[in-house]
């Protein structure tokens, strides 16, 4: 039972704390284009939640609200109990929120540790200038940054990998790399855009185990889109469900899982 100021407790019993993000009433639009439509929802502190639906349903849209890259047209976002105005990607970063890419955005020519070391570039607190005048708290700051990225390469089990060069890895492992990189800023709400897309089955299940360990180690909240429902369903606590810029459903995977609209957007109507 979800109590809206408490937060609930899940089958397999994790503790679901209150409201970390809200979206409000949030419409987007690209000229005539409406990719989202008035649709409001919650994120939760430790909660896995997914956003799902058809090709061209306002996923990566919605995601990119979420993140602060795209400001909706109409709707306020509020972040940790505060309405949040127009910000920077670095200062949204700095706000605790990380994200991986639907198409992988690493540095192929660098080494999985440089890339991994890159996400932690948004949370360093000398500048250049104060690194010049102080030197010796820049290299402790350094060294606080080179155990972080150690400890999440050893988390996510890419030791072997770590002096490679990104563009000799296969794809699975690239992703796992992103996801490291995500990590290393130590996010308090983490964005994942089709963390799974392309995939073999293998690939898959290593992914899906290292998404549930985050959340269960470090209490990472964790926001998804994905467009394959079977993936999410066995991962997420709750599910939204968009479908032409709409929202078609929102609960608990079983609840969204019967949903007459959800099974009519897709299985009923082709999109593609
Ligand atoms: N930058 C943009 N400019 C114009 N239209 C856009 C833009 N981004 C998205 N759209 C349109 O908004 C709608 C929603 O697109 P969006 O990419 O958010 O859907 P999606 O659910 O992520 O799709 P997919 O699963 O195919 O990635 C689509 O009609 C798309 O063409």
């Amino acid at each position: 039972m979800l109590d809206q100021a408490e937060g609930y407790i899940t089958d397999d019993g994790r503790k679901i704390g209150g409201v970390v993000m809200e979206m409000k009433n949030i419409t987007l639009r690209f000229g005539g284009v409406v990719a989202i439509k008035d649709i409001s929802f919650d994120i939760r502190e430790g909660e896995i939640r997914a956003i799902i639906g058809p090709n061209g349903a306002g996923k990566s849209s919605m995601l990119n609200v979420i993140s602060g890259f795209y400001v909706p047209s109409e709707g306020e976002v509020w972040f940790r109990g505060e309405k949040r105005p127009p910000m920077r990607p670095y200062e949204i970063a700095r706000q605790g929120i990380a994200r991986t890419f639907q198409n992988i955005a690493l540095f192929e020519g660098m080494s999985v540790l440089d890339n991994v070391m890159t996400g932690r570039l948004t949370q360093m607190k000398s500048g250049l200038f104060s690194q010049a005048l102080w030197k010796g708290k820049a290299e402790a700051e350094e060294i606080a940054n080179r155990e972080i990225v150690e400890q999440v390469i050893d988390f996510l089990e890419i030791q072997h990998i770590r002096k490679t060069p990104v563009a000799r890895l296969p794809y699975g492992l690239k992703k796992r790399v992103e996801l490291a990189r995500a990590l290393a800023a130590q996010p308090k709400l983490l964005l994942l855009d089709e963390p799974m897309a392309g995939m073999n089955v293998e690939e898959k299940e290593d992914m899906c185990r290292f998404i549930l360990d985050v959340n269960d180690e470090f209490g990472t909240t964790i926001a998804l889109i994905e467009h394959d429902m079977g993936v999410v369903m066995d991962l997420s606590d709750r599910v939204v469900v968009m479908d032409y810029g709409k929202k078609i459903g929102d609960g608990p995977p079983d609840e969204v899982r019967n949903n007459p609209d959800v099974i009519d957007a897709y299985l009923g109507v082709a999109h593609d």
